[in-house]
């Protein structure tokens, strides 16, 4: 890594040159473009970022599940590099490239399923989403579409709309996009009658009001992230996907699993809804898949796919070529350093040390997530109060150590730990440390 794997702070964070940026990004940019954190970054790699007053950050937050190969890294460079001098664009309607060909050929072969499949690409998770439910309307001539409370799928009219949170993702947006339904999600932590039976007790719930009140026979589709990612990293109770994706196939719904946040290893699996076996109709990926060049893909049954008449899907940038040769750097980056290993091992790692704080400071209420993908939720002590103050706090205090982490869920009060699948063990243990810190301050 070109990049020295270490944290080193020599100013303050932010620094005076990311303080003179951020004051031009302000009377550049509109307030609706937030900021996590105002350290403007020069260069990253491993699991560090380097800002423009020469601080050297550990990056828990891999640009929200995008980086899991590592900011630049090598092969996705080589690629890149090789491509953008030989061509940049052509439109892949217009006139179609190999690299495109190879990436539709990859994932077809690797997401869940040994059935016939068909892969286009787009350029946002939330472009493949609205396309994944083009595509199964489309194949079932049917038009609602049911989404999960906590649920997240994007910032367009139609992803807007099947997401869940009101503030900051909808308000002042609507009116919304029709036929949109929401139902319960199983949230072990939070379901009222406890863990124990929450799979049980939330799909039958679930599917008490899609028969009742949306009609099953009207439905086209039902779009699930395996694990909520913007909703708070909540792993559905054990059992629950399983029987949704069961539901889906007997009612002749297409089960659209959103591995926008949770594909490329992040969790463990290559693909999240591995992890119990359940073989999506339709999957979206993107973030992971090209090292952070704009890239998502819709990945299907090919029965349902090439129903669309000839030009019904499409659009200019799709499988730019240099994101395809980014991917195609990202899926032999994983291949070759077993990063799906990786992913486990940080887990492993992790989990335990975040389990003994929560042993330690009672203001951490749950702690979750698989692989690489892990999430602390925080409450009002003896409670399950949400806590969004002290997430609040615990940030700064990360962040001024050169902690980079990024918060989560529906209340806010939620800690998520997304750290590149390729972060040195050291960084990975001295920034558990700045954490627990963090906590022991609060
Ligand atoms: C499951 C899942 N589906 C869809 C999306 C949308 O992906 P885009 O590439 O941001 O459009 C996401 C994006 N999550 C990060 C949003 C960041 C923000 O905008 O504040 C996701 O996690």
């Amino acid at each position: 890594m070109s990049i020295p794997q270490e944290r080193r702070l020599v100013t303050a964070i932010p620094g005076p040159r990311s303080q003179e940026l951020l004051a031009r990004k302000q009377a550049a940019v509109p307030g609706g473009i937030g900021t996590t954190l105002p350290v403007f970054v020069t260069r990253a790699g491993g699991g560090v970022v380097e800002d423009a007053d020469g601080n050297r950050l550990i990056d828990f937050g891999s640009g929200i599940a995008v980086t899991n190969v590592g900011n630049a890294a090598p092969r996705v460079v080589e690629r890149v590099q090789k491509q953008v001098a030989d061509f940049t664009h052509t439109c892949f309607m217009v006139t179609p490239y190999e690299s495109y060909v190879q990436v539709c050929e990859k994932l077809n072969e690797l997401t869940p399923g040994d059935h016939d499949k068909r892969t286009f690409l787009v350029n946002s998770g939330a472009e493949a989403v609205e396309n994944a439910v083009k595509v199964a309307r489309y194949a079932t001539g049917r038009q609602a579409v049911v989404v999960f409370d906590h649920g997240y799928h994007g910032r367009t009219l139609l992803t807007m709309t099947l997401t869940a949170k009101n503030m900051p993702y909808k308000q002042g947006f609507g009116p919304y996009a029709p036929e949109v339904y929401r139902v319960p999600l199983a949230y072990p932590f939070r379901w009222p009658t406890g863990p124990e039976n929450c799979a049980e007790e939330a799909a039958a719930q679930a599917i008490d009001m899609i028969t009742k009140q949306i009609g099953a026979t009207n439905v086209a589709a039902v779009v699930i992230e395996p694990i909520a990612g913007e909703g708070g990293f909540i792993e559905p109770a054990k059992g629950f996907l399983p029987r949704i994706a069961e539901f889906c196939r007997e009612n002749g719904i297409v089960f659209v699993a959103d591995e926008v946040q949770t594909g490329f290893a992040r969790t463990g699996d290559l693909f999240a809804c591995e992890h119990e076996g359940v073989v999506p109709d339709i999957i979206t990926t993107a973030k992971g898949i090209a090292g952070g060049l704009p890239l998502a893909a819709v990945t299907g049954r090919a029965e349902l796919m090439d129903q669309v008449h000839p030009g019904g899907l499409g659009g200019t940038y799709g499988g730019n070529p240099l994101a395809c040769e980014a991917a195609l750097g990202v899926l032999e980056t994983i291949a070759e350093e077993d990063l799906v290993a990786r992913a486990r091992r940080i887990g492993e790692i992790m989990l335990p040390r975040l389990e003994a704080m929560r042993e330690r400071f009672d203001v951490i209420g749950d702690v979750r997530g698989r692989g690489a993908m892990i999430a602390i939720e925080l409450v009002r002590p003896g409670t399950k109060e949400p806590d969004p103050a002290a997430v609040a706090e615990v940030v700064k205090r990360c962040h001024a150590d050169g902690l980079l982490v990024l918060t989560a869920g529906t209340y806010g009060n939620v800690l998520r730990f997304l750290p590149p699948l390729v972060i040195p063990e050291h960084l990975l243990e001295e920034g558990l440390g700045i954490l627990e810190k963090a906590f022991a301050e609060l």
